[in-house]
């Protein structure tokens, strides 16, 4: 099954020539919004969209580039579209992202007292994959990010990975392509500076060639445009172009 993807925004959390690294995946009848950042409506709305054409989100954890724009989506949904939308979410991440995240700007006494209140939330597993519509099949698996954050990267219909803010895992992308058939790797990357939060492009480097051919680089700073041609063969995603991947 092939995978239209639209990154909404292709920056860093701090990049401000690009916005935060989200995405739209686009079914036939179906759109899933892939994490929601700060920048996320004013990202849509450039795209002559809004959230009122996203059937699903999916969160991959709770960092304020990735979840900052859910407050506008739930509102948005409750008040103005009168519509509970599916929210897909490690079960790890769904207390505290209503508790530590969420509660203080949309709890209303009566009405919005828990995420069940704005969304139709289906908490996911580890290893076990989902069919979120007839042509996207999710997988979690929980990668490295932060000291005690629980963060996870998401498999594809079995043969894209999508990685959420990760340090470097050569074991697990190794793993993937070799043992699972994966095909594509959307991968986030650090251009400067070290990667104790992320992975450097340095690192994305040292892989086996095979596997760099498989790798788009997102998640990037504002000094992307001159990396270019420094890549090997990595790809940068572009932030609105549309991939059949
Ligand atoms: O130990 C830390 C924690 C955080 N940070 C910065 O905060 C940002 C939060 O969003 P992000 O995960 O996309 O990127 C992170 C980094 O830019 C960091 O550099 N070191
Ligand atoms: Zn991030
Ligand atoms: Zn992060």
């Amino acid at each position: 099954m092939t995978l239209k993807l639209q990154m909404i925004g292709t920056g860093g959390a701090f990049a401000k020539s690009f916005f935060n690294n989200n995405a739209l995946i686009i079914d036939e009848n179906f759109t899933l919004l892939l994490d929601c950042g700060v920048t996320a409506p004013m990202a849509l709305h450039r795209l002559g969209r809004s959230f009122e054409s996203v059937d699903a989100v999916l969160i991959t954890h709770i960092h304020a580039d990735h979840v900052g724009g859910l407050e506008e989506l739930a509102f948005r949904m409750k008040m103005q579209y009168n519509r509970k939308i599916a929210l897909y979410i490690a079960e790890a991440l769904v207390m505290p992202l209503w508790e530590n995240t969420l509660r203080g700007g949309l709890y209303q006494e009566g009405s919005i007292t828990s995420l069940n209140d704005v969304f139709d939330v289906r908490p996911l597993q580890p290893g076990t994959a989902v069919d979120i519509s007839p042509g996207i099949r999710a997988e979690l698996i929980q990668t490295r990010h932060i000291p005690g954050k629980d963060s996870f990267s998401i498999y594809f219909n079995d043969r894209i990975f999508y990685s959420a803010d990760m340090i470097f895992d050569p074991e697990l992308l190794n793993r993937l392509v070799n043992e699972r058939g994966c095909e594509v790797i959307l991968h986030e990357c650090q251009l400067e500076g070290h990667g104790a939060v992320h992975t450097t492009l340095e690192e994305l480097l040292s892989l086996p060639e095979h596997i760099c051919k498989q790798i788009y680089l997102m998640h990037y700073g504002d000094e992307m445009r001159s990396y270019e041609g420094r890549t090997d063969s990595m790809q940068f995603l572009e932030q609105q172009r549309i991939y059949e991947l």
